[in-house]
């Protein structure tokens, strides 16, 4: 079988795989007794979806509740702003323990990314990162790809879990590493045993997965499995 630059992209040894269990699928009433429960089933990050109803149509975590989890994580809260003014909240987050930030480039538009993946680094954010909704072109990162640690490519409209994974977004991961990005590629929206190795193939390493992960009997079970899903598609030749 030929193989493309995005097969030698994607099959490249990168960043570590990172498996982020979504904690809006989790018992928002004994969200400690939930964190601890991830981090003993092998969660390499929680992954902390903040929606102001306006950006997108929900509502859920703000930085009172971040501040909270912090207070019982080890390890890091990865904080996806699906918010309006990520600028505005930022030092919030930061205060409260958020460890990956990212905000939107639909938020703040191509014109103002620099300069707010900037404040996001100044900060002290130890990873910034920045986010594109399904319908839109993975191109429009081109001029803030150098100030990002991590790039988080939707594959499902944002606002809510349990959504089926869109594939036609892929091409946007293989994009950003045949661009060279080195940093994490974060798929979330959909991710479960079929297509998450989907998205390792094309080049992502950090995976999102809500109701999959919550609803498996077993989740120390299911995150090994994702795991070894990942690790083998990451170095297996894909097939096109
Ligand atoms: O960002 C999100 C929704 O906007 C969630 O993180 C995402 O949808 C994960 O949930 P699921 O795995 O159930 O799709």
């Amino acid at each position: 079988m030929e193989r493309t630059a995005s097969d030698t992209a994607s099959s490249t040894v990168g960043p570590p795989i990172v498996i982020a269990p979504s904690l809006l699928s989790s018992d928002f009433a004994r969200l400690g007794h939930e964190v601890r429960r991830l981090e003993a089933a092998g969660a390499d990050w929680h992954h902390v979806d903040v929606m102001d109803g306006h950006f997108v149509p929900n509502l859920t975590i703000g930085p009172p509740v971040v501040a909270a989890l912090a207070r019982v994580a080890t390890r890091p809260l990865d904080v996806h702003l699906m918010i309006s003014e990520p600028r505005r909240y930022a030092p919030d987050f930061a205060k409260a323990g958020a460890h990956v930030l990212t905000f939107h480039l639909e938020a703040v538009g191509e014109q103002h990314a620099r300069e707010t993946a900037t404040a996001f680094r100044d900060l002290g954010i130890s990873t910034v990162g920045i986010s594109i909704n399904p319908d839109t072109e993975v191109e429009r990162l081109e001029g803030v790809l150098d100030l990002v640690d991590l790039v988080l490519i939707m594959s499902v409209y944002p606002g809510f879990g349990g959504q089926a994974f869109m594939p036609e977004v892929l091409s946007k991961t293989r994009w950003l590493r045949e661009q060279g990005f080195r940093g994490h590629v974060e798929m979330d929206g959909g991710l479960d045993a079929e297509t998450l190795p989907l998205c390792v193939a094309a080049g992502a390493n950090a995976l999102v997965s809500g109701s999959a992960l919550f609803k498996a009997p077993d989740l120390a079970a299911e995150i090994a499995h994702f795991r070894d899903l990942a690790e083998g598609a990451r170095t297996a030749p894909r097939r096109s």
